[in-house]
């Protein structure tokens, strides 16, 4: 399977929505920031939003839980039509059941690591997983610069998931760009998230094709990626 790319509404304009989701129409996924002004300092959009953004275009939605208890509110996001949930590993009291929990309601599980949480406390939650997402950025606002600092642990989570023969996603998140993605899929990302790569450029779409073909020249597409 092709690397995939998931812009970020959060770079969209907020007033235009269904228009913005359909100008990356030919994305894999689109990429639903959820913050709740607590477990980061921005507020955005909650389960209504999604629901409506469902109806409003036939790319699937990867929601991103930037929230507090996500326990308590990550099955509202499938209900509403995520097809992929993420929630925060700092966030989420009990993993393993809200991993299970998202994934008997039919959606895609998946867990986020801040910058300076380590994957390696994890590795035995990893199967329970459909995709792990490592920040390269600090969560809360798009358009930051990418932590170059965080390719080893992009490297160390890619040798986990091929060590116990996985199939699921490896997603990079923050400061993704056409200078910057390259460097994320040699170390092993096979899902790419970008904000303002993608909706600061004049063609979105255009923009979506050609970070995946700089992800797939630079091996994103040989890691194992499954559908
Ligand atoms: O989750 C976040 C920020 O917390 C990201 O999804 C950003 O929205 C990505 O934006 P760019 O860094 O690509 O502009």
């Amino acid at each position: 399977m092709a690397a995939q790319i998931n812009p970020s509404i959060l770079s969209a304009d907020f007033a235009r929505l269904a228009q913005e989701a359909r100008a990356v129409e030919g994305a894999d996924w689109l990429h639903v920031d959820v913050m709740d002004n607590h477990f980061v300092p921005n507020l955005t959009l909650g389960a209504p939003v999604v629901e409506a953004l469902r109806k409003a275009t036939d790319t699937p939605l990867d929601c991103h839980l930037m929230i507090e208890e996500p326990d308590r509110w990550a099955p509202q996001y499938v209900e509403a039509g995520a097809g992929s949930v993420t929630f925060h590993a700092e966030a989420a009291a009990a993993p393993v059941r809200l991993a299970r929990e998202i994934r008997a309601q039919g959606a895609r599980a998946s867990m986020a690591l801040k910058p300076a949480t380590p994957i390696e406390p994890y590795e035995d939650l990893l199967p329970e997983l459909d995709m792990l997402l490592v920040m390269t950025v600090e969560p809360g606002f798009g358009g930051q610069a990418f932590l170059d600092i965080m390719l080893p642990k992009i490297r160390r989570t890619r040798q986990l998931i091929d060590k116990h023969g996985l199939q699921m996603w490896l997603q990079v998140d923050g400061g993704v760009s056409a200078s910057t993605i390259e460097r994320c899929a040699e170390a092993g990302a096979d899902v790419f998230v970008a904000g303002s790569a993608v909706y600061g450029a004049d063609d979105p779409a255009a923009a979506v094709r050609g970070l995946r073909q700089q992800a797939e020249s630079a091996g994103a597409a040989h890691h194992g990626c499954a559908g």
